[in-house]
């Protein structure tokens, strides 16, 4: 499919794409564009050959590479445009795996003045609280979901290469537009994420945090999972979301609130169906995960 695949950003999610790419045969060659901080983890990328190469040199990483895949931070990437754009080819196709898309849309466009025709915004809704590309497999994007966020002045033709090689990797994928996307993923995704750093944090700082932690089991493992997240990767979704998600934290304080004052009520009978509901649309969560089609 592609000669050379230059990821950009090899962690957790540009080295599962690395992985995954090499083992479905959808490119020859896959290397790693970094800065001078990154060279031990893309020295560690070629040592569990994961890439091939890896350069501080855009000219160099860009030289016959016909698909560019950035997998870094999202505040990262209106640097990262400027580094790319005076190496920007009309046919290397170019994407993103950022959680977050209009921010990414925005520093494509600041860069460029508009958003390439040739960029392709994506997010692999797959993942995992571990970073760095150690972390990488193969498998991380096989039955889960891809969303492409293609503008109206998006290639159709990009489009259909990037639906293609994500299918190949194993994925669903699903169009939307940007905004819809991050409405969605402020929802399922940030707010869940800051309430897990929100709750471990607080019961961190408690005096008898020992204690508390030591006697916390299943439960208490299952929700703070997602607490062990990256910080500087969970910042820069935070903050380039803040209009879905500051509305969605005052609906949760809200619900909080009224969860307080059935306690105080002593209200069995309301507790018991507020309760309900949410097992409920669990459920219903759990039959669409498990069916990603
Ligand atoms: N972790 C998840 O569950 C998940 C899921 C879907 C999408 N994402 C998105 O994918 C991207 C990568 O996340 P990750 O979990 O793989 O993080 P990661 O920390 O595992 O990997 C990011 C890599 O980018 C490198 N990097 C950072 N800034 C850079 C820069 N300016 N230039 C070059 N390299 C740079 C880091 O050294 C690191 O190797 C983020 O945008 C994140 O929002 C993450
Ligand atoms: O499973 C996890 O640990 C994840 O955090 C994955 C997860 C999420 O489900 O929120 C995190 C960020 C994304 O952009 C997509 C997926």
């Amino acid at each position: 499919m592609f000669e050379r695949l230059c990821i950009i950003g090899v962690g957790l999610i540009g080295g599962s794409i690395a992985k995954a790419a090499r083992a479905e045969g959808l490119c020859k060659q896959v290397v790693a564009l970094g800065r001078e901080k990154n060279l031990p983890n893309m020295q560690r990328a070629v040592e569990l050959g994961v890439i091939d190469a890896f350069y501080t040199d855009p000219a160099q990483a860009m030289a016959g590479t016909d698909c560019v895949i950035i997998c870094t931070p999202v505040g990262s990437m209106q640097a990262i445009f400027e580094q790319l754009k005076p190496y920007w080819n009309s046919q290397t196709l170019y994407s993103d795996a950022g959680s977050t898309k209009g921010s990414v849309v925005e520093a494509a466009r600041a860069v460029f003045g508009k958003v390439p025709s040739n960029f392709v915004p994506a997010h692999p809704i797959a993942g995992a609280e571990r970073s760095g590309v150690e972390a990488a497999k193969v498998d991380l994007y096989k039955n889960r979901r891809l969303i492409l966020t293609p503008l109206s002045s998006t290639d159709p033709r990009a489009v259909d290469q990037f639906n293609a090689f994500w299918r190949r990797i194993g994925s669903s994928v699903a169009i939307m537009s940007v905004e819809h996307h991050d409405t969605v993923l402020a929802a399922t995704s940030h707010l869940p994420h800051i309430l897990a750093f929100a709750l471990v944090g607080m019961l961190g700082r408690k005096d008898e945090q020992r204690e508390i932690f030591k006697y916390a089991a299943g439960g208490f493992r299952d929700f703070s999972r997602i607490a062990s997240s990256d910080p500087t990767m969970w910042q820069d979704i935070c903050l380039a979301n803040k209009q879905e998600i500051i509305p969605l934290i005052q609906q949760f304080q809200a619900e909080l609130n009224q969860v307080e004052h059935l306690l105080q009520n002593g209200d069995a009978s309301a507790l018991f169906e507020t309760f309900s509901y949410a097992k409920q649309a669990r459920q219903r969560f759990l039959e669409i995960f498990d069916d990603p089609t």
